[in-house]
């Protein structure tokens, strides 16, 4: 029998990420029938409160392709434990019940996951608790970590070199759900197997990259995460930065994970660290309609947080590939529009019949949601007598070129691999201290400016970020 424990499991990821996951490998019959889910906190929640949590994203609107009664059938699997991450007597409770009804299952061997969904800084003594637990607990037990790990780079080392001592490597898992994302492989294959990519993907033509997370969404009800992460730590240290590796590390001798760490891993090493004077960051504050407060306002925020919800930073890489092309890479929260995506700019041609005419450049881009597509932007004559150009892209749409139910959800295929033993879409611990190493030095800068403000719902975060572009000859469009 497997069971899956979600710490946190009264929290954002597990409501929005996990339970819509689990879920959706129920439907698809890729638990166990007699699988249990256990969602673990320490919020005081009924029976009710708990399955409006559970379902809350696991909807016929969400999912239309799966009835009602299946979704019923799937939160009769779920039930919550009330417990605290830091009294040992939960985890003995805890261990208890897991075993009853694994003795009611008669299962003598069985497959625990346990889910880190909390704050980093709960990870060391919640890991810790389930190794003591692990020893009482016959059976294939596996820890699931969510990014970031840590918060810095030394409490990243410190907490890592923990972990390996209380638990066996090849039974943790350290999420970037970016990984789990179909277009991070789709990439991967996009550049490599196509000649026309594969040969034009150096400095020699590349103008600059960019890698861009917007999101509409604001921090209400996460203030007990992020008010200590920011996002810096939310999703650059992490997301960001294996999103472009994925566009930007050199070609992995082949697609075993350990091939693909290591590319990682050499073009991780590559970047030089961050400097402040190539960083912006910023906070929101009220909607223009005043109907959405600004972040300082939220419920567990400090009124004078100069924690960051937005940040745009230049990368600089030394390596024989990138040598000189611009990266930059932003995310933001509290945006008007939500998407993400990587952009690639090529350069103009020096030479040529069309030398003088401007914007000449090529561009491809590819869309990580909402939708998954690629692009390319190219030149061509627009009909009728005269030579006259314009720009049209030429769009191909994953979801409408693929059956959408072939496309696993990125929580989906993490916890497909975790029930399979397959460390593929997941990080590795020397990965994870290279992307502190990017970003340590600016975490937390000494007399620290306040962020700047923007606008909830703004365009693209505070205004001082267009001139933070054209400093570097790009356009923020
Ligand atoms: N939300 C998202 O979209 C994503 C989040 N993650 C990661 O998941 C982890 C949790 O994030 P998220 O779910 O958003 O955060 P939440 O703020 O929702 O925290 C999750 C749960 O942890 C408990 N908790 C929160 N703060 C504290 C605290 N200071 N002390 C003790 N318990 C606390 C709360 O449960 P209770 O009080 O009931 O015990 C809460 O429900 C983070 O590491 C984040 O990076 C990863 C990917 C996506
Ligand atoms: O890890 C996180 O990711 C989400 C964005 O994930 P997505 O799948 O919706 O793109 C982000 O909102 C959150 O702040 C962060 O913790």
């Amino acid at each position: 029998m497997l069971t899956i424990i979600v710490f946190g499991g009264s929290g954002h990821v597990a409501k929005t990420m996990i339970y819509p996951a689990l879920f959706l490998l129920y439907a698809r019959q890729l638990l166990p029938s007699n699988s249990k889910i256990i969602g673990f906190a320490r919020s005081d929640l009924s029976r009710e409160d708990f399955e409006m949590r559970v379902v809350s994203r696991v909807s016929k609107e969400s999912f239309p392709f799966y009835t009602n009664d299946t979704i019923t059938a799937f939160v009769e699997h779920c039930v919550y434990f009330r417990g605290s991450y830091t009294d040992e007597n939960s985890f003995v409770k805890l261990n208890d019940y897991i075993k009853g009804f694994e003795a009611e299952n008669l299962s003598s061997r069985a497959k625990r996951i346990f889910y880190l969904g909390i704050p980093p800084s709960l990870i060391k003594s919640v890991s810790m608790a389930l190794a003591k637990l692990d020893q009482n607990l016959n059976g294939d037990n596996r820890l699931i970590i969510e990014k970031p790990v840590g918060d810095s780079l030394e409490s990243a080392r410190d907490l890592l070199e923990h972990i390996r001592s209380v638990w066996p490597i090849e039974n943790t898992y350290k999420v970037d759900h970016y990984l789990g994302m179909e277009m991070f492989d789709a990439l991967l294959m996009m550049r490599f197997a196509n000649p026309l990519f594969a040969n034009v993907w150096t400095s020699e033509f590349v103008e600059s990259i960019h890698v861009t997370l917007r999101e509409q969404a604001s921090c209400e009800g996460r203030s007990g995460y992020y008010d200590s992460s920011g996002v810096l730590r939310d999703n650059v240290q992490n997301h960001l930065l294996q999103l472009l590796c994925s566009v930007a590390m050199d070609e992995p001798k082949s697609l075993e994970q350990s091939d693909v760490a290591a590319a990682k891993i050499a073009f991780l090493r590559s970047i030089r660290p961050l400097e402040e004077k190539d960083l912006l960051l910023g906070q929101y504050i009220k909607s223009k309609d005043r109907q959405t407060v600004g972040y300082r306002e939220l419920e567990g925020v400090a009124k004078d947080s100069n924690t960051p919800t937005f940040a745009v930073c230049q990368l600089h890489v030394d390596n024989d590939r990138w040598k000189g092309v611009p990266i930059v890479i932003s995310s933001g929260k509290g945006l008007k529009d939500s998407f993400c995506e990587v952009r690639i700019v090529f350069k103009n041609r020096e030479n040529g019949l069309f030398r003088n005419k401007p914007n000449m450049y090529n561009r491809f881009i590819a869309q990580i949601f909402p939708r998954m597509i690629a692009s390319f932007e190219l030149n061509v004559k627009e009909p009728g007598f005269t030579f006259m150009m314009t720009k049209v892209a030429s769009t191909m749409d994953y979801q409408q070129s693929f059956s959408r139910g072939n496309m696993p959800l990125p929580y989906e295929r993490v916890l497909w691999d975790v029930i399979n033993s397959s460390h593929s879409h997941f990080v590795t611990d020397e990965e994870i201290l290279l992307e502190w190493q990017i970003v340590d030095k600016v975490l937390d800068l000494p007399n620290k400016k306040p962020p700047l403000p923007y606008q909830f719902g703004s365009d693209c975060g505070p205004r001082a970020v267009e001139d933070f572009m054209k400093e570097r000859n790009m356009s923020w469009d």
